[in-house]
């Protein structure tokens, strides 16, 4: 038997890759990292501190400063301050997209990245994982979705917690963030030429799991 390998997961937005990425390292006994977690701190912060938006030196300088610790209970914490739940406001999701394009930002991510799954035992989640972060992942997955299916799933996690919705605005938002994600120069969204792509669309969250799970037993 092989030792702990790397997985990469990567989609547009709400494909389910942090839902799926749970839920596989949970199977494997593996450590789940979610990297859209560490580019929403940083602009949680770049927006508390009104830092302007095309001022990439100062977003860089604040990003120094940023101890970005995820645990394994799926807490984020800023310099050892609970923002699990913060990050996901709107207006930070709203924003997310324009900070993630700044190279400088994406290299200093990568690095720490690539810092956390040098031991492998990882499953990673985000949009540039199997292309740039873990180029040599032992697995690469690609998951995807209808932008109507993915608004509703969103739609339907708001209204689970309470959080006022509008299904059309949340499918116009998540179309533009995938675009943005795109289209950057730095790393943009794309799936790896050796990444297996998987349509989630009519899928239960079970059988995507169980598909993953087998890809991930022809390796281990
Ligand atoms: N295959 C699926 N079928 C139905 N709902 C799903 C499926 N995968 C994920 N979801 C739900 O869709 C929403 C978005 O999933 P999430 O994992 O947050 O996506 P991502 O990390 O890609 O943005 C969540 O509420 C999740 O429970
Ligand atoms: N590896 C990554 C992960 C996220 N991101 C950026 O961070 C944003 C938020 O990522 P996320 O995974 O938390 O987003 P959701 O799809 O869960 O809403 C994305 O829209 C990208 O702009 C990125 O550029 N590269």
């Amino acid at each position: 038997m092989m030792g702990k390998i790397a997985i990469a997961i990567d989609g547009p937005a709400a494909a389910g890759k942090s839902t799926i990425a749970k839920l596989v390292a949970q199977h494997l006994n593996y450590v789940y990292i979610d990297t859209g977690a560490m580019y929403r701190s940083l602009t949680y912060k770049v927006l508390q501190e009104q830092i302007e938006f095309n001022d990439d030196q100062k977003i860089l300088s604040l990003l120094m400063e940023l101890d970005i610790t995820l645990n394994q209970n799926f807490e984020v914490y800023i310099n050892n301050v609970n923002v699990t739940n913060e990050i996901r406001n709107n207006d930070v999701t709203n924003h997310v997209s324009q900070i993630a394009s700044i190279a400088a930002v994406r290299n200093e991510m990568v690095k720490r990245q690539q810092q956390l799954a040098a031991n492998r035992g990882v499953v990673m989640d985000g949009r540039d994982i199997g292309t740039r972060v873990i180029p040599d992942a032992e697995v690469k997955i690609f998951l995807v979705a209808s932008v109507e299916e993915r608004a509703i799933r969103r739609h339907d996690e708001n209204l689970k917690k309470g959080i006022p919705s509008d299904l059309e605005q949340l499918k116009i938002e998540i179309e533009n963030r995938d675009r943005m994600d795109s289209e950057r120069e730095s790393s943009p969204l794309k799936k790896a030429d050796d990444a297996i792509e998987i349509d989630t669309t009519s899928l239960s969250i079970e059988d995507v799991l169980q598909e993953i799970l087998s890809i991930v037993s022809q390796e281990v």
